[in-house]
């Protein structure tokens, strides 16, 4: 492929501007990172955190780039292509490139639920007879993979890599979770999105983002630059920042579709909570569904609605999409009950890391839970430090006991981070070790209690420093509930 061939919509007059020998450079694969240059490979330097990609162009080009693109003049030996925004020129090179994607592909934005979303459109599209896939923070999923990952919105040339792999092998639907550091970073914006999706907002990645206001405009970049215009944008409708979205997605021109207790298109009635489903009442224009849900917890209704909405946004006719609501499996680690003690009281894992989640799931579990609520959480290192001691006020003030203790601690000290959580939880109990946090809490449990591990969900390893040992809540869990009798 020929290096004018990669450049689309803005970026063709930039590219046009370089030389018609420029132009014509062969392409032979696209990389961002200078370490993974290959002879023939275009090397597109991309501004960051801890480096400019620049100052590896010359690295690039001894390593045999053809050309460079980049966001400024630099020296190197090879032709240089300066454009405005190197990442965005990325993504979309890189859909050229690859040139294939699934059919219909969707994306879901929003503080939490997003990978939950992700999976239940991919159920409900599974069980009206397509070829589905989901990608996201618990990696991919589809008819022929179930691939662990590690980035929420993977960056742009292993997605379209991904993409067109996914298309080759039959998929012709597949939703993606749209993280707001994949937003802000344009690493989505190769991706030809049919709908789009908002959860809610909330507390998050304080660290990357200046204000919560450049937080929700990031996440906005989904339905203000990305969703072609026209397209549906299904909002969930009871959110403190639903008003804020559907203001942005209808001045983008979309076809607006609120769903939730105050949704139009899907119109929650009513509640009722057992221990592992709920019955909710569901009106879509006159028709009125009484669908019973497998899960637990009043968030998954939000998801379950907001992942109808995709579905039927993209062709899924509302009884099939209502049908396929009573098979749904909670995607891993999200309130997952991972056992129960001899007694009966419940065990489950979640991956609650960030305010809000937290307190949804504590009081998710509460009106099922007779005996006290448990919980054993931590705070990861490297990250939003603020959350902490709100988490731990949130823990004190929604449990019965609380047992703090490590999450993946990466380069920070271990104890500074508990100690910044225990500052706002004078009740709690301080175990640094989470395997043996894991069984003081089962260790605990009575008739009727509940234990909630929060914070790791799905993950498989702890970071601690530069190193991931293997960890596994579920597995630790299981341990401590066969290890007591009671
Ligand atoms: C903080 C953050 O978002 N970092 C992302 C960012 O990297 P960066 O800005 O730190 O990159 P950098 O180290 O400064 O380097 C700049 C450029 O120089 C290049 N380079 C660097 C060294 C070299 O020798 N040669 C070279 O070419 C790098 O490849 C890079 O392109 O740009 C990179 C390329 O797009 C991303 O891969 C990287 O994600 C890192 C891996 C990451 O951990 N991101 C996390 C925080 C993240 O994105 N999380 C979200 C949200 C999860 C959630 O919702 O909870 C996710 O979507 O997963
Ligand atoms: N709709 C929701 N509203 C509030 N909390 C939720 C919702 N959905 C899930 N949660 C909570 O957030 C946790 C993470 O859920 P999920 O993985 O679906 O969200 P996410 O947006 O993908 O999160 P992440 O950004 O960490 O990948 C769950 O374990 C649960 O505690
Ligand atoms: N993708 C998120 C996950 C955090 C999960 C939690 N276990 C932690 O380590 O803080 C992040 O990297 O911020
Ligand atoms: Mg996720």
């Amino acid at each position: 492929m020929f290096l004018r061939d990669l450049a689309s919509g803005e970026f063709q007059d930039q590219v046009g501007k370089a030389s018609d020998i420029v132009g014509g450079i062969s392409i032979s694969g696209i990389t961002a990172d200078s370490r993974k240059v290959e002879p023939g490979m275009l090397f597109v330097a991309l501004s960051g955190t801890k480096a400019d990609g620049a100052a590896y162009a010359a690295d690039a080009a001894a390593r045999g780039a053809a050309a460079v693109v980049a966001g400024h003049a630099v020296d190197a030996s090879v032709p240089v292509v300066v454009v405005d925004n190197p990442r965005r020129f990325l993504a979309l090179a890189a859909a050229r490139f690859f040139g294939r994607q699934p059919e219909t592909m969707v994306a879901v934005t929003g503080t939490a639920g997003k990978t939950s979303v992700a999976s239940f459109t991919r159920q409900i599209w599974a069980e009206a007879g397509h070829p589905a896939a989901q990608i996201g923070t618990t990696g991919v999923v589809s008819p022929t993979r179930n691939e662990y990952g590690s980035l929420t919105t993977p960056d742009p040339v292993g997605l379209h890599k991904l993409l067109a792999e996914l298309s080759d092998e039959g998929v012709t639907h597949a939703a993606m979770e749209a993280s707001s550091h994949g937003l802000d970073q344009s690493r989505l914006d190769g991706v030809n999105l049919a709908a789009a999706a908002f959860t809610n907002l909330g507390r998050d990645h304080m660290d990357y983002h200046p204000t919560v206001e450049h937080y929700m405009a990031a996440k906005m970049r989904l339905f203000d630059t990305l969703l072609p215009k026209g397209s549906p944008a299904v909002i969930f409708a009871d959110d403190p920042w639903s008003a804020e979205a559907i203001r942005v997605a209808t001045e983008a021109g979309h076809d607006v579709r609120t769903v939730g207790r105050n949704g139009a298109f899907l119109s929650l009635k009513r509640v009722e909570h057992f221990r592992h489903k709920q019955v909710a009442e569901i009106h879509i224009g006159d028709e009125i569904h009484e669908v019973h849900i497998p899960l637990a917890g009043d968030f998954q209704i939000a998801n379950a609605l907001v992942a109808a909405g995709l579905a039927m946004s993209t062709g899924v006719a509302a009884p099939v999409a209502m049908k396929a609501l009573e098979k749904l499996v909670g995607a891993s680690g999200r309130l997952e009950l991972v056992g129960h003690t001899k007694a009966g009281a419940l065990a489950y894992v979640d991956y609650a890391h960030k305010p809000d989640a937290l307190e949804n799931v504590l009081n998710s579990v509460r009106p099922f839970t007779t005996g006290r609520v448990i919980v054993v959480f931590g705070c990861g290192g490297d990250r939003d430090k603020g959350k902490r001691p709100i988490m731990g006020e949130i823990a004190c003030r929604l449990s019965d006991i609380v047992i703090v203790t490590d999450d993946n601690p990466r380069s920070e000290v271990p104890a500074v981070i508990r100690s910044e959580i225990m500052a706002a939880a004078p009740k709690a109990i301080e175990i640094g070790d989470r395997a043996q946090a894991i069984r003081a809490g089962v260790a605990m449990l009575s008739a009727g209690d509940t234990l909630v591990v929060a914070g790791k969900g799905h993950e498989e390893g702890q970071t601690v420093g530069d190193v991931t040992l293997p960890f596994s809540d579920h597995t630790e869990l299981r341990k401590a509930l066969e290890e007591f009798e009671h």
